[in-house]
């Protein structure tokens, strides 16, 4: 589900919280938007205010939803509403809390956070086929604009060749190019590496991290 691209590895912005914004940056060549669901999050948009716009986006884009340890009823209105089409997980979520999400037909990508070779051994417990590889931060979720080293990211898919691997954390229009050049993602993924302020994008930057993506 989450797209592939003959050409460049798919690119998502993360923490979209404007309609307009969100046409933007389709219109600029972004692959998956990422609209986040966790309260806590500076990027945060209520599903009430999102659901006013998601619909008519649907059809344009692949959407997803940055979630972290999501309540039942979270998930159920996304589930049963198609509000979007991917549930993007950043939380404590188990392996079988994932395999329940895909039983019930969601398509479901588990975020890790990754710091050493240990920490990819528990990509293999994950029944999902996409994992996103993200920086080791204790406390906070995601979305803190740090790297972690990328060659654990070349190991992730050597040694899970059947998953495909998002490279996320800290990507900027700047390391972009080195870093797909470095890792060779199914997908990249930026929430802070172009924004003018939490959950507000820099047009001008997702169009230079496109550009510099689809160099690569
Ligand atoms: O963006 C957030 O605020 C966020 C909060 C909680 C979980 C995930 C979050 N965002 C995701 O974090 C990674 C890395 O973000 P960044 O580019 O380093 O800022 C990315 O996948 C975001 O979707």
């Amino acid at each position: 589900m989450f797209p592939d691209t003959a050409t460049h590895p798919a690119i998502k912005i993360c923490g979209i919280t404007q309609e307009q914004q969100a046409r933007d940056i389709i219109s600029l060549g972004a692959d998956a938007l990422g609209i986040n669901f966790w309260p806590k999050s500076k990027r945060y948009l209520p599903v009430e205010k999102a659901s006013l716009w998601l619909p008519e986006l649907r059809a344009e884009t692949t959407l997803v939803a940055v979630l972290v340890n999501p309540d039942r009823p979270l998930l159920d209105l996304l589930i049963q509403e198609s509000l979007v089409h991917i549930l993007q997980l950043h939380g404590d979520e188990s392996p079988t809390e994932v395999g329940q999400l895909l039983d019930a037909g969601a398509h479901v990508i588990k975020a890790l956070q990754v710091r050493d070779r240990e920490s990819l051994e528990q990509i293999g417990s994950f029944p999902c086929d996409t994992i996103l590889l993200d920086a080791f931060n204790p406390g906070l979720y995601g979305g803190t604009g740090e790297t972690f080293p990328w060659e654990l990211a070349v190991i992730a898919q050597e040694q899970f060749p059947e998953k495909k691997i998002i490279l996320s954390g800290g990507l900027t229009p700047a390391n972009i190019r080195e870093a797909i050049l470095q890792t060779h993602p199914a997908g990249v993924d930026v929430a802070s590496g172009v924004e003018s302020a939490p959950g507000i994008k820099d047009l001008t930057m997702v169009q230079e991290f496109i550009e510099q993506a689809r160099l690569a």
